[in-house]
C-alpha cells in the first residue's frame, strides 16, 4: 500500500456553540490512492469532520494538512484539485441535467466532456430533462457528476449512494472504484456496511466525536466475537459465562466459533437437545458497528 499521505488530521475538533463537541479530538492520514470510509452512527461526527477536511468549515483546535496546504488558508491551491460530493447539492430546479453540469464544469480547469460523464453516471438519457423533473437518485448522480467531472486528485464523498436503488448503487460502486483505479483518493462516508467493505481500503468508525476503530476491514473485525444464537433453553455450564439472554434467544459470544459450535453441537446430541432458531455467526463489520454504536 502507498503510505504518502494526501490528508493528515491532528487532534482535530470541532465545537458548536459554547459546549458541544461534534468531533473530539481524532488523528488519522489519508494515503494517495486509497480510498478511506468514515462510518459511525448519525450524529457521531463524519460530516463536521469531512467539513474541516473540505475546507468548508474551520477546525475548533487540532490541525488538517491536504496535501501538506491548510486546507482554508490555501483554499486556491487546494479547490483546484479537490472534488466535492455534499449531502445536499441543492441545484437550480430549472436547469436541465446537460446544463447544471456545464455550467459547473465551466468553473473548473480541466473539466472531462459532459456527455462522457452523463453516460458514466446513466445520466445520458436524462439530459435535457430538468433537475426539478429528476427523481432523488438521479438527482443525487447529478452530484456525484459535478464532484468528478474536474478530474480531482481527492474526492470527498458524503453518503454517495443514499437514496439510490441497490442497481444504481451497485454501478456508483463500480463508477467510484474505477475513479480509484485512475489515481485518485477517495474519502466517503456512508451508512452502507457491504458499501465500505466493498470499496474502502481502510476505514475508521466514529462515535460521540471520536474514533473507537481503523484500520482495514479485516483488521476491524478480527478479535471481535463471533456470536451462536438459538432458542432459550438450559446451556452446558461451560458456555454459562458467556451467555445472554434476550426476549427468548441465548447468544454465546466465542472467538472459537468453529471449535464452540461443534461442542455445543455434540453436547445436544448427547442429551437429545432440540436447538431449534440455531444461527452461528461470524463477527463481521456490522457486528462491530452495532456494539460500538451500543457504547459496548
Ligand atoms: N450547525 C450545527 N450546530 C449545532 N450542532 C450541530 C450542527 N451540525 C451538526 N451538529 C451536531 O453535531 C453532531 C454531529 O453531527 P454530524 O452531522 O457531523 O454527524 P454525522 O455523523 O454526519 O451524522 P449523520 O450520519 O446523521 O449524517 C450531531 O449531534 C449534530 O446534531
Amino acid at each position: 500500500m502507498n503510505t504518502t499521505p494526501v490528508l493528515t488530521a491532528r487532534g482535530l475538533t470541532r465545537t458548536y456553540g459554547s459546549s458541544f463537541t461534534a468531533v473530539d479530538g481524532i488523528d488519522f492520514d489519508i494515503y494517495e490512492g486509497e480510498i478511506f470510509g468514515l462510518l459511525g452512527t448519525n450524529g457521531a461526527g463524519k460530516t463536521s469532520t469531512l467539513e474541516i477536511l473540505e475546507g468548508l468549515a474551520k477546525a475548533s483546535a487540532g490541525t488538517v494538512k491536504v496535501f501538506g496546504l491548510d486546507p482554508i488558508k490555501d483554499r486556491k491551491k487546494v479547490r483546484p484539485r479537490q472534488g466535492l460530493m455534499m449531502q445536499e447539492g441543492g441545484f437550480p430546479t430549472d436547469l436541465t441535467a446537460r446544463e447544471t453540469l456545464s455550467m459547473w464544469a465551466g468553473t473548473l480547469s480541466n473539466p472531462l466532456p459532459v456527455g462522457t460523464v452523463l453516460d458514466w453516471v446513466s445520466l445520458d438519457h436524462r439530459a435535457n430533462v430538468r433537475v426539478s423533473s429528476l427523481s432523488g437518485g438521479e438527482v443525487r448522480r447529478l452530484d456525484l457528476a459535478c464532484a468528478i467531472i474536474g478530474q480531482p486528485q481527492l474526492l470527498f464523498l458524503d453518503e454517495p449512494t443514499t437514496g439510490l436503488d441497490p442497481e444504481s448503487r451497485r454501478q456508483a460502486w463500480e463508477l467510484i472504484a474505477s475513479i480509484q483505479s485512475s489515481g485518485t483518493t477517495i474519502v466517503l462516508t456512508t451508512h452502507y456496511l457491504e458499501e465500505a467493505e466493498y470499496l474502502c481500503d481502510r476505514l475508521a468508525i466514529m462515535h460521540e466525536g471520536k474514533i473507537v476503530t481503523s484500520g482495514t476491514s479485516d483488521s476491524v473485525v478480527a478479535g471481535h466475537p463471533s456470536t451462536i444464537k438459538f432458542d432459550e433453553l438450559a446451556i452446558p455450564v461451560e458456555f454459562e459465562s458467556r451467555a445472554t439472554s434476550h426476549r427468548g434467544t441465548t447468544t454465546i459470544t466465542t472467538h472459537q466459533l468453529q471449535k464452540d459450535l461443534a461442542k455445543l453441537l455434540a453436547w445436544a446430541e448427547e442429551t437429545g437437545t432440540e436447538l431449534s432458531g440455531l444461527k452461528a455467526s461470524a463477527a463481521s463489520l456490522e457486528s462491530v458497528f452495532l456494539d460500538i454504536a451500543e457504547g459496548k
